[in-house]
């Protein structure tokens, strides 16, 4: 998680009862490196609670954890490193090399993701602005969730130029990364806005706070509901 601050600050705690705003949720997807955390970030500055998938998904195979023996359970004793933590790079090239492993090592992780993003959301003031970014929201048939589904989109070839130079990874990877989520034609069908993160990070954080401003109006910009 980043953003911790809610949209609508109340004075004197959570409020309950008919009168209560209501708290929106809403749904960030897009592909790997499209700029789903640009955007998350900015919607924060906005005053949204941000729930971030994979941050909890990492929390959920921190050493010594039970999601994190399962895991060794299933792919053995190769995907750790020799202080017991897990070794990303080595379970990444399993998973991402077989959709079934990948369907299993899901399987483990998942469940634990969506009941700390439960955790979390009960905690939230009402009236806030909640935004989960999740990288498989529209693979796992989560949309119908959400308030409002976000798409983050960017060309392709740029997406894999960001991962393989940020993120000392090889084009393979990047496009086995790729192939083992949505195309972005399915993710579009399922949003309610798109953001088109083909320019700058100025242009992108433009589209962001027009968004901010519809969904910060009392009618949501109309895009609720
Ligand atoms: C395989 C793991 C260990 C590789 O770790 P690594 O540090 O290399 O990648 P990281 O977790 O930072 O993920 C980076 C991106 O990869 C993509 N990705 C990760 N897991 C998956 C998956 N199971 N299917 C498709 N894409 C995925 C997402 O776009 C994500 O933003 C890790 O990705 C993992 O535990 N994945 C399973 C949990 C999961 O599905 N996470 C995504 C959201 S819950
Ligand atoms: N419009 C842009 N111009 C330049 N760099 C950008 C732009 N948008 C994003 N980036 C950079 O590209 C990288 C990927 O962006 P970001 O981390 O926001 O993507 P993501 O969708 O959250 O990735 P992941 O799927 O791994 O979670 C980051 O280093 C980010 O700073």
């Amino acid at each position: 998680m980043t953003g911790s601050s809610t949209a609508r600050p109340t004075n004197s705690g959570p409020a309950s009862g008919p009168d209560a705003p209501q708290t929106l949720l809403v749904g960030l997807t897009g592909g790997i490196a499209s700029g789903k955390s640009a955007v998350s970030a900015r919607m924060a500055e906005r005053g949204a609670l941000v729930i971030d998938a994979d941050v909890l998904s990492r929390y959920a195979l921190q050493p010594g954890g039970a999601a994190l023996a399962e895991v060794v359970e299933a792919f053995g004793e190769s995907v750790l490193q020799p202080d017991g933590a897990l070794d990303r790079a080595a379970l990444g090239a399993v998973v991402f090399g077989d959709p079934k492993d990948r369907e299993r090592l899901n399987r483990i992780v998942h469940p634990r993701v969506r009941q700390q993003a439960r955790a979390l959301r009960e905690r939230a003031e009402p009236g806030s602005i909640i935004v989960e970014d999740i990288p498989l929201l529209v693979e796992t048939g989560q949309s119908d969730r959400f308030d409002v589904v976000v798409v983050v989109r960017a060309p392709q070839k740029e997406r894999i130029r960001r991962i393989v130079e940020d993120r000392d990874s090889t084009e393979a990877d990047a496009r086995a990364r790729i192939e083992a989520q949505a195309t972005d034609a399915q993710r579009v069908a399922a949003a309610d806005v798109v953001l088109d993160n083909s320019g700058t990070l100025e242009e992108l954080h433009d589209q962001v706070d027009d968004l901010m401003d519809r969904l910060l109006r009392p009618d949501r910009g109309g895009l609720a509901g």
